[in-house]
């Protein structure tokens, strides 16, 4: 069981199988064409260490609020992901931390397959009898595009220290005024691409689209290298030069800018065009400079295709979401420079922190929109990330902790009484 941490790298659950049962109170899941998410909130961490224990608590404050009283949980949102292609180890980790006895709305449903979770992503529908048959649980079912709106405009406006700029390979926090969020394009990059103008809560419209997305990096990219993975192939675009394989301005104008038309001889003039002319097999090539070049293809052109859209309503701010980012260096380079470029400096590429998870944290937030008397939830208070969180990176499969970075939200979910969470979980 992974998680996603800042950086690129992999979260949490050092030890998953500790996680029992009575410390999760809800949990949303995302089942996307390559990858699955959860967000869950857990009242309690096996991570946390003693600085971060008062965080933790499982807090109860009732708080009036007109006739109805609330109670105070305080804890954590963790994120986590599979493989889609790996369902089967997702509905098992499931099955073994009997997530399906803490599904929101157990509350007036002991019988099993009354118990329903927040599920969004075309997966919802795919896998919609897979997980009614092997956990008993129905996935409620939240609208793709709503779900990701919903979890980028949460991260937007709750969360600190959430949106960044690239600039020149350096990070810079913006914490943007609620009052001026909207409008923006929101471009969601996972296996193809949305492009979304959102106006507001609930209010947007998907204006484009590409199938050109990280589903087309990664397909690509195992057939042309031979990678396994997709951090190995992006391990291996580290080392490699895109001028081996792209054909650039200068390849085609005897190494001069083609000025009059604004194009600097570095320019990509024809990614992958070199290999029309040089007579050179697949296996001529070194695996990194093509992982390298097509990065950069797919980034560049979804970049474009980002600021045309932006251009088309006059929106100044794209925000990027989607697990393909993966807040690699490279890849929002690339992007940031494209709409940078493009848009001569009118318009600003941001990124998010936890941006593989827009559309599982959206379907989380769906929680509360249910009928007040069955699930009152609404996330209230949100603290910034600690500094001494257990990070598990997996890559290459190596496990090792990282400490002082985190992608879990220290936040405190408001339940209304009539819906005890807690003694809900313990009593299913
Ligand atoms: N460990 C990983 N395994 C597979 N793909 C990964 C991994 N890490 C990052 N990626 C990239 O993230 C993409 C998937 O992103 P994301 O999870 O946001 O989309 P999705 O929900 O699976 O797709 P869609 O929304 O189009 O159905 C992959 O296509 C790949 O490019
Ligand atoms: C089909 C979805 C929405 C599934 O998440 C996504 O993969 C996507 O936006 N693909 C791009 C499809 C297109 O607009 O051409």
């Amino acid at each position: 069981m992974e998680g996603k941490g800042i950086d690129g790298k992999l979260l949490l659950l050092e030890k998953s199988d500790e996680i029992s049962s009575d410390e999760i109170s809800h949990l949303a899941i995302d089942i996307g064409g390559s990858l699955i998410k959860i967000v869950y909130f857990s009242t309690n961490s096996k991570c946390s260490t003693k600085d971060e224990a008062p965080a933790l608590s499982k807090e109860r404050q009732e708080v009036p609020n007109g006739d109805l009283n609330y109670h105070i949980l305080s804890g954590r949102l963790y994120f986590v992901k599979f493989e889609t292609s790996k369902i089967e180890d997702c509905i098992k980790v499931l099955a073994s931390k009997k997530l399906q006895q803490c599904g929101a709305q157990c509350r007036h449903s002991h019988a099993v397959d009354k118990i329903k979770i927040k599920a969004t992503g075309g997966g919802a529908f795919k896998f919609a009898d897979l997980f009614k048959e092997k956990l008993g649980i129905t996935l409620d079912k939240v609208e793709e595009m709503e779900s990701l709106v919903a979890g980028a405009n949460f991260l937007l406006k709750a969360v600190n220290r959430e949106a960044f700029t690239y600039i020149g390979g350096q990070k810079e926090y913006v914490q943007i005024d609620q009052n001026d969020l909207y409008p923006y394009l929101l471009v969601n990059i996972g296996s193809g691409v949305s492009m979304i103008k959102v106006d507001g809560e609930g209010k947007f419209q998907r204006v484009s689209g590409t199938s050109v997305g990280g589903g087309t990096f990664l397909g690509l990219g195992k057939l042309l290298t031979k990678c396994k993975s997709f951090d190995e192939l992006l391990e291996l675009s580290h080392q490699g030069n895109s001028r081996v394989i792209d054909m650039l301005v200068g390849d085609i104008c005897g190494g001069m800018d083609y000025t009059k038309i604004g194009l600097a001889s570095t320019a990509i003039a024809s990614s992958f065009g070199k290999a029309i002319s040089e007579n050179k097999e697949l296996e001529d090539y070194k695996p990194e400079d093509i992982a390298r070049s097509l990065l950069r293809m797919i980034s560049n052109n979804i970049g474009q295709i980002a600021y045309l859209n932006a251009l088309r309503f006059g929106l100044k701010r794209i925000i990027l979401g989607g697990y393909f980012i993966r807040d690699h260096a490279y890849t929002m380079d690339t992007i940031a420079v494209a709409v940078d470029f493009w848009s001569k400096g009118e318009a600003k590429a941001m990124f998010l922190r936890h941006e593989g998870f827009l559309g599982a944290l959206g379907a989380f937030m769906s929680y509360k929109d249910e009928n007040a008397d069955l699930m009152p939830l609404q996330l209230v208070e949100q603290q910034p990330p600690k500094s001494s969180s257990c990070i598990v990176d997996r890559i290459h499969n190596s496990t090792c902790v990282h400490e002082n970075e985190t992608g879990a939200v220290d936040c405190r979910l408001r339940v209304s009484s009539s819906f005890k969470i807690y003694d809900e979980v313990k009593r299913c």
